[in-house]
């Protein structure tokens, strides 16, 4: 396997050596490079309070106009950022796939779990672990449930900040999100993603089309390669993360909660163009399980007509027959026709 470090450049532009010339099948997945917006983590706390009121107008917009954005000046340390990278560069090792087998599917409670797929329909091996309310985590190779368990942490702490900053953007108290889906006991699953090189993969496609339930998802990933978002406009567009900054995608129940008003959007990830394998770390942070989440009355009226059935986060993901570390969403079910 080609080697991928934390040292590998990032590039905020297609990244050229990680596409081949042949330009096979590339209408049916092709996506533009529209402008995906930037949100600045630090201006959301900012003590000028224009600066502030300007960062929070930006991050609505983003919100509402969008569904996705990247936040740079965040407060994760980039050497977190990067032996998170690493440290699951080393756990994909192919010589020692057969230790992970252990972690394949021994029943719905599962609370780690691996999967290989290669088909035409998904090519990609991940590995998930429930991370919150209990953190769990493999502890081969040695040192990995540490780097886990503080990424981890990072992250949290700028989704409660998110948390506060998406309240007030809502015209809301800063505590508001954190009510309505208890943040802090809530239900977080981190997938960590391998996608091959094209040479290896059975198909186009690394991750069939799909939203994400919770609150917001958060990605990093070593090199660019095959995220698109479908937008508003039905446009597919390509994600190409600046270096250290992190995606962040609005999830399924933020669009519950607020009637539609916040979306989530459908991605996919598209392997046809990658010379070298791809890892993304992407953490679903959800509700509390018991938490029941339905349209906020603040966001129904005559012209907005509640859209979505209410149900408890854990309802909503046996929605579909999946189990809880699936995290599958069920919009489908909870929307209204
Ligand atoms: O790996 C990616 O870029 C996206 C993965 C994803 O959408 C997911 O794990 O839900
Ligand atoms: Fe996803």
């Amino acid at each position: 396997m080609a080697e991928i470090t934390s040292t590998q450049p990032k590039l905020n532009v297609p990244p050229v050596e990680n596409i081949t010339s042949s330009q096979h099948s590339a209408d049916l997945f092709s996506a533009s490079n529209d402008n995906i917006p930037t949100v600045d983590y630090s201006l959301l706390f900012s003590d000028n309070p224009v600066q502030r009121f300007l960062a929070l107008e930006n991050l609505r917009q983003a919100c509402q106009e969008y569904g996705f954005f990247y936040l740079v000046n965040h407060t994760i340390p980039d050497e977190v950022l990067d032996s998170t990278l690493k440290g699951f560069s080393d756990f994909f090792d192919p010589k020692t796939i057969d230790e992970r087998r252990v972690f394949g599917k021994s029943g719905p409670s599962d609370k780690i779990r691996w999967d290989l797929n290669s088909s035409a329909g998904e090519n990609r091996e991940y590995l998930k672990v429930i991370a919150h309310p209990q953190f769990h985590a493999p502890s081969n190779p040695s040192g990995i449930r540490k780097i886990l368990e503080e990424y981890h942490k990072e992250m949290r702490n700028i989704v409660a900040g998110l948390g506060r900053s998406v309240s007030t953007t809502l015209g809301f108290e800063e505590d508001y999100i954190e009510k309505e889906f208890n943040l802090k006991s809530g239900f977080d699953v981190m997938a960590m993603n391998l996608y091959p090189p094209n040479s290896r993969s059975k198909g186009e496609v690394g991750i069939p089309e799909h939203t994400d339930p919770g609150f917001v998802v958060t990605l990093v990933q070593d090199v660019d390669g095959g995220l698109q978002i479908l937008s508003h406009q039905g446009k597919w567009i390509n994600v190409y993360i600046p270096h250290h900054a992190i995606l962040i995608q609005l999830g399924d129940h933020l669009e519950v909660l607020t009637n539609g008003k916040y979306k989530s959007h459908i991605h996919r990830v598209i392997v046809n163009k990658n010379k070298v394998p791809r890892i993304s770390v992407v953490t679903l942070h959800g509700p509390q399980l018991a938490k029941f989440i339905s349209p906020g009355v603040e966001f129904v009226d005559e012209e907005h007509p509640q859209s979505y059935h209410g149900m408890t986060y854990k309802e909503s993901l046996e929605a579909n027959g999946g189990d809880e570390i699936d995290v599958q969403s069920s919009l489908d079910k909870i929307r209204f026709l």
